[in-house]
């Protein structure tokens, strides 16, 4: 949140504009709140967890004033204006899966994002693997999506009973598939016992 907090409020952009270096009344006078003024005592807690997670540092000022705050190397990435810039990647606070667990429509673009990039490497894993899919009588897809590789696969290998296994809120949107069965759960806690394991990710 902290971080959050850092790249809504420009924080990286007000010490660079600044010459590179900024106190705090420096930064909070910077900051562009069109609704309240920033409260100091937050700002200087956000400022000193950012600063133990090396976000970034503070010194002295060589005039005995104010401390002052300079960037690090970590916070370089988060100058908006900065050609290489990581600052849009702004978190929401949670895993992507609670925020797809939480939001329907979110859960579907996902799901249907990873059904469709899915598809390109589906043949050549059909065609690569022939000797393995053929010795094997069950297998499991472990962050299965909805659909996708495990179906195409039962097709091929119709002597596979096939089990996709993921979060309960893709399992609850995954057509069924004759020769598929769909298993819902956290593989961190336990995974369905079969005679392989398939993880892919993405492409
Ligand atoms: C990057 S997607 C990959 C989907 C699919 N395997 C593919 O290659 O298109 C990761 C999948 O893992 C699932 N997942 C994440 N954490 C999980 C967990 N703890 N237990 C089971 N599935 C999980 C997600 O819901 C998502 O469908």
């Amino acid at each position: 949140m902290a971080l959050k907090s850092a790249v809504e409020l420009r924080i990286a952009d007000i010490i660079y504009s600044n010459g590179g270096t900024a106190t705090l009344s420096q930064i909070a006078s910077c900051i562009n709140d069109s609704l309240t003024s920033p409260d100091i005592t937050t700002l200087a807690r956000i400022m000193r967890l950012l600063v133990r997670r090396k976000i970034f540092t503070i010194h002295p000022s060589s005039n005995s004033g104010d401390p002052l705050y300079d960037l690090t190397h970590s916070s370089r990435w988060l100058l908006h204006d900065s050609e290489q810039t990581l600052a849009p990647m702004k978190a929401h606070g949670c895993e992507i899966w609670d925020l797809a667990s939480r939001n329907l429509d979110f859960n579907k673009l996902f799901n249907d994002s990873m059904a469709c990039t899915s598809k390109f490497v589906t043949n050549a894993i059909l065609s690569g693997y022939k000797q393995g899919f053929n010795s094997i009588g069950s297998l499991v897809d472990v962050g299965g999506g909805t659909r996708g590789l495990i179906t195409e696969i039962v097709k091929v290998y119709p002597q596979i009973k096939g089990v996709n296994f993921d979060l309960p809120h893709v399992i609850s949107t995954a057509p069924a598939y004759n020769g598929v069965s769909h298993i819902d759960g956290d593989m961190f806690h336990a995974i369905p016992n079969t005679d392989a394991i398939i993880m892919k990710v993405l492409t």
